[in-house]
């Protein structure tokens, strides 16, 4: 039962007072029983009105107890998912990217908007389970008093229909797995629409093959969901049925044969009628637990896959680097390769050797293919060197200063992300910040006001402009550009590299390009050039 283990290590709630409530709220429930009962046998003597007042502190306790149950567990299973939600991003944001591109971003998205989900509704029918077993307990001893034969008989059945219940989950695991993968795929196949959206309206062929896919996978999904449901429906009516045919035998038949439940028929078949609820919220918390468990077990398997990507990327304690401004950077020898599906090499990049100093611009050129992202990304700190090294004035950056050294590093990627606030930068005052995006000839539309830019609904070209503001703003000593200038205007592409880049090397940065622009070659201080993972110096 992983999942009472998890909720019993994980839990803040008060342990004792839960359960303490759980039991106050069952044995309230065994005395309304045990009132009425009392109350329906003694219709014509005087006391009823001492059973009235008892029947209403009953239900009084019953009352207060069980919101406590209900409410404590429903803020429990959100104050879990709080907790799960918080960790993942943790770790999402100190895992290396390798890793992160193998475990990919769907499981991801799962992880903190399905599986959470599940938890969320499952959790609080799981307690309520727990407690309807409690009830169910007190309730059969209080059974167990009146008649051991009616005992016996609800007994068996409810053991019977438990069992029934369980044996006909576990054939349904299979159905449930086939389920959740299908959806999976429906949802993979629903992102591909909405961020393809354009492509598909701009080709109906297109747009209808996508769809004849999607309605496929949708009535492959609908006949599984409808087989699972089909299945619980003529379970839930079969046990219905059962528990009338119970009551039946109750009344009509176990009487003729044995003269001491004569007595006490009528108490307990309303014992056995109280047990209906709970059985039947029994029933219900079964596969509750199993959605739990495999929500849980999924959540689970990612933190465990993030915490290895964590480990990976830092498994020495974080060390900080030098912090006096820094004359070289190096690559020494750096190796990369990458493994098709057979694990066979596909591409090897390196070994790579180049520098670049303080106050010089250098470009990286290459074409199509030629490995100049993967360089990049190594160069960034963001990968890690299959062989070889970065160094920082000739002292190698060791596993543990990457962090530190990313720190280092501004950078404007190919496919840049471009956050609405500045992060990290919200101490800077807001004169310096307008005072770039002026220079980047952004200020007539966009400015920086109340802790983020008036807009990012922007052109492609000026968005761009807007990620290296960010760049230039984070004031590293380290610039790295991938094919920045790609979508500028002619006239801003000259700004940028007659202007801008002169102006960063003046202010003693190293300044890294990818760039494909060889009219403007002449600004740069340094020029190599990659070929099929291997790079020279041009100039
Ligand atoms: N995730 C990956 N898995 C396997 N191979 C990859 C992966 N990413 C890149 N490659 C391979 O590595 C080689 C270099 O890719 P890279 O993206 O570094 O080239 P590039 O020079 O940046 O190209 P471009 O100018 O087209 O962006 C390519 O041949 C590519 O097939």
């Amino acid at each position: 039962m992983e999942i009472l283990r998890m909720i019993l290590s994980d839990t803040r709630t008060d342990r004792r007072k839960f359960v303490l409530m759980l039991m106050v709220s069952a044995i309230g429930t065994t005395l309304i029983v045990a009132l009425v009962n009392r109350a329906v046998h003694a219709a014509e003597d005087s006391g009823q009105f001492g059973l009235a007042m008892a029947f209403l502190t009953s239900v009084v306790v019953f009352t207060i107890a069980q919101r406590y149950v209900m409410m404590e567990s429903a803020e429990e299973a959100e104050r879990m998912i709080e907790r799960l939600r918080i960790g993942i991003m943790n770790k999402v944001r100190m895992a290396d990217l390798k890793a992160m591109q193998g475990i990919g971003r769907a499981p991801i998205y799962a992880a903190l908007t399905r599986e959470a989900q599940t938890i969320s509704t499952t959790l609080p029918v799981i307690i309520i389970g727990a407690q309807q077993s409690v009830l169910l307990i007190f309730v059969s001893f209080y059974l167990a008093y009146l008649s051991l034969v009616a005992f016996a008989l609800v007994g068996v059945f409810g053991v019977c229909a438990i069992w029934f219940h369980i044996t006909r989950l576990r054939m349904l695991q299979e159905s449930t797995g086939r389920l959740n993968a299908e959806q999976g795929k429906l949802f993979e196949e629903f992102r591909g629409v909405l961020s393809g959206f354009r492509e598909l309206t701009l080709n109906e062929r297109r747009g209808d093959s996508i769809l004849r896919r999607i309605a496929l996978i949708s009535e492959e999904a609908r006949v599984l969901a409808n087989e699972i449901k089909a299945t619980w429906a003529r379970e839930y009516v079969l046990t219905q049925t059962l528990f009338y045919i119970l009551l039946g035998l109750m009344v009509f038949i176990v009487p003729n044969f044995t003269e001491s439940y004569h007595d006490v028929v009528v108490q307990a078949t309303i014992g056995a009628l109280f047990m209906i609820g709970p059985l039947g919220a029994l029933a219900q918390s079964i596969p509750a637990v199993n959605d739990a468990a495999r929500a849980l077990q999924n959540m689970r398997h990612l933190e465990e896959g993030l915490t290895a990507a964590v480990a990976d990327s830092v498994d020495e304690e974080a060390e900080r680097l030098d912090r006096r401004a820094h004359q070289t950077l190096t690559l020494d020898a750096l190796e990369y390769q990458f493994e098709d599906g057979n694990g066979q090499t596909s591409f090897a990049l390196g070994p790579i050797s180049a520098e670049f100093k303080a106050g010089e611009v250098t470009f990286i050129t290459g074409g199509n293919g030629s490995g100049k992202s993967t360089l990049f990304r190594m160069m960034t700190g963001l990968v890690h060197p299959m062989g070889g090294h970065v160094a920082l004035d000739g002292t190698p950056v060791r596993l543990s200063q990457y962090s530190d050294y990313r720190d280092q590093v501004g950078v404007v990627f190919a496919d840049y992300y471009l956050f609405g606030e500045l992060h990290g930068l919200e101490h800077l005052p807001p004169a310096r910040i307008n005072s770039v995006l002026r220079l980047m000839e952004l200020s007539e539309k966009v400015r920086y006001e109340n802790g983020a830019f008036t807009t990012t609904d922007l052109s492609a070209g000026q968005r761009k402009r807007l990620a290296l503001a960010v760049a230039i703003l984070q004031d590293t000593p380290i610039l790295m550009l991938d094919e920045w200038a790609a979508d500028q205007d002619p006239q801003f592409r000259r700004t940028f590299y007659e202007a801008l880049l002169p102006d960063l090397r003046d202010q003693g940065k190293i300044v890294i390009c990818i760039t494909h622009d060889d009219r403007y070659f002449g600004v740069a201080d340094r020029v190599y050039h990659m070929v099929d993972g291997k790079m020279s110096r041009e100039r």
